[in-house]
C-alpha cells in the first residue's frame, strides 16, 4: 500500500524537554491512524511537526514519499497539503457554512459543488446558508471536517476533534467522521488520549510513550499482543501477574496458564485480559477446596448476585504487577490450568454494560474481572473462584 505519510527518526526538543525523541511511524494512504499515549507524551508535537507549524530537530518527515521536514528542509504548512481539525472554534464566525468550507479554495472547485459533496458526507446536506452559531456543537465539528477534505489534502489531522462534545455525541461523529474519511478516500491521523476512540476508529494505533511510537499496529493487534506490559495496561485494562515459565505455562497465582507463542522458561510478568477471567459463585461448602462452583441456582451464592456457573470477566489491576513473589511458583500444587482458585469480592463497579468487580485471592493479590451480565450485583464479600480462560502473553520479568 502507498505510504502517505512517513516519519523516520524524527526528534524534536523544547530546551531540555524531548518532546519527540526519534519517532518513526508510517501511515498507509487511505487509512486512518489513532496517535494514542497519555498527556505530555508528544501527540501535539507530533502533530505540529507534520503540520510544519514547528520545525524537526532531527530526522526526516515524508509526505506521498517528497521530503517536507527533515536537514536542511521545512516546508512551510501551506505548501504541504495537509488540513488540520482542530479540538473546537475552527470556523470564522462572520461567514456561513459555505463560506467557511470554501475559504481558500480555489474558484473552479468551489463552482464544482465540492462544497455540498463535502457538505453531505459529513451528514449535513443542505446547511451551506447557516451561519456557525446556529449549529450545534457536533455539527461545527462536522462542518470543520468538511472544510479540511474540502481541498482534498494529502493528509487531515484530527487533534482531538471530538474532546469538546459528550459522550453520545461523541461516539455518533467518530462513527460520521471515518465513514466521510473512508469514503472520501481520505488520509487522516487522529490523536487522541482515549483508548476506547482509537481502538474502535483507527485502521491502525500508534502508541506514545516519552516522545516515542512504542507500538503501531492494528486495533486488535495492539490489544492482543501489545508490545510491553506498559501498553498492555494503557491500552484496556490489563492483569499483570508475575510468574514461572515451565513446559510452556505460566505458572500464577491464578493456576497454569498456558501462554500465546512459545517461551523458553524463567521468571515473567503475564497478561490476562478481562474476557479471559471467569468468576463462579462458590457454595460455601467448597470454600476450602477450591474445587469449580457446578451448583445450580439452588445452591446460590452465599451472600449474592453471582450465578452458579455465569461467566465473568476482566482484570484491571492499574497497571502494576499484581502481587504475589515469583519464587511462590504460584499455581504448581496440582491446581488446573488456569485455575480455579478462591476469590473474595471486594467491589463492585456498574457500568450498564458490564460491571467491575473488585477481587481478592487468598494470597492478598487483587485482580479486577468484568461481568458482561451485569444486572445482578455481585455482593462485597461474596466467595467465588476465579478461572482463567485461553492463552496468556508474557514478557521477562
Ligand atoms: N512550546 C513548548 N514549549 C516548551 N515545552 C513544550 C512545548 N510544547 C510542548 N512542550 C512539552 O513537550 C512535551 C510533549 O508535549 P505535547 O503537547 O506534544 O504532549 P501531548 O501528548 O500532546 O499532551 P496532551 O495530551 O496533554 O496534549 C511535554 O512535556 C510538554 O510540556
Amino acid at each position: 500500500m502507498k505510504e502517505a505519510l512517513t516519519l523516520r527518526g524524527v526528534a524534536k526538543n523544547y530546551g531540555p524537554v524531548a518532546a519527540l525523541a526519534g519517532v518513526d511511524l508510517t501511515v498507509p494512504a487511505g487509512t486512518l491512524t489513532a496517535v494514542l499515549g497519555p498527556s505530555g507524551c508528544g501527540k501535539t508535537t507530533l502533530l505540529r511537526c507534520v503540520a510544519g507549524f514547528e520545525r524537526v530537530d532531527t530526522g526526516e518527515i515524508r509526505i506521498d514519499g517528497t521530503v517536507i521536514a527533515g536537514p536542511g528542509a521545512h516546508l512551510p504548512p501551506q505548501r504541504r497539503r495537509v488540513a488540520v481539525v482542530p479540538q473546537e472554534g475552527a470556523l470564522f464566525p462572520h461567514l456561513s457554512v459555505a463560506g467557511n468550507i470554501g475559504y481558500g479554495l480555489d474558484r473552479a472547485t468551489r463552482r464544482g459543488g465540492r462544497i455540498e459533496e463535502v457538505l453531505a458526507l459529513v451528514g449535513l446536506a443542505g446547511h451551506g446558508d447557516r451561519m456557525p452559531h446556529q449549529l450545534s456543537g457536533g455539527q461545527q465539528q462536522r462542518v470543520a471536517v468538511a472544510r479540511a477534505l474540502a481541498p482534498r489534502p494529502s493528509l487531515v489531522l484530527l487533534d482531538e476533534p471530538f474532546s469538546a462534545l459528550d459522550a453520545g455525541l461523541r461516539a455518533e461523529l467518530r462513527h460520521d467522521v471515518r465513514e466521510a474519511l473512508r469514503a472520501d478516500r481520505a488520509t487522516g491521523i487522529l490523536v487522541t488520549h482515549d483508548q476506547g476512540e482509537a481502538l474502535s476508529t483507527a485502521d491502525q494505533v500508534a502508541v506514545m510513550r516519552g516522545g516515542l511510537v512504542v507500538q503501531c499496529a492494528a486495533p486488535a493487534a495492539v490489544y492482543r499482543e501489545p508490545a510491553d506490559p506498559w501498553v498492555a495496561a494503557f491500552v484496556g485494562d490489563a492483569v499483570l501477574l508475575p510468574a514461572v515459565v515451565e513446559s510452556g505455562a505460566a505458572h500464577t497465582v491464578l493456576g497454569p496458564v498456558p501462554l500465546a507463542g512459545t517461551f523458553g522458561s524463567g521468571a515473567v510478568t503475564v497478561l490476562v485480559r478481562p474476557e479471559q477471567v471467569r468468576i463462579t459463585a462458590r457454595p460455601a461448602a467448597s470454600v476450602r477446596d477450591s474445587s469449580p462452583a457446578t451448583g445450580t441456582a439452588a445452591d446460590g451464592p452465599p451472600a449474592g448476585g453471582v450465578a452458579a456457573g455465569g461467566s465473568v470477566a476482566d482484570g484491571a489491576v492499574d497497571g502494576s504487577v499484581a502481587g504475589g513473589s515469583v519464587g511462590d511458583r504460584p499455581g504448581t500444587n496440582g491446581s488446573v490450568p488456569g485455575g480455579p482458585v478462591p476469590a473474595t469480592v471486594l467491589r463492585h463497579e456498574f457500568h450498564g454494560h458490564d460491571a467491575l468487580v473488585a477481587l481478592r485471592l487468598a494470597d492478598g493479590t487483587r485482580i479486577t474481572a468484568r461481568i458482561l451480565d451485569a444486572g445482578t450485583p455481585v455482593a462485597v464479600g461474596t466467595d467465588v473462584t476465579v478461572h482463567v480462560d485461553g492463552t496468556a502473553r508474557a514478557w521477562p520479568a
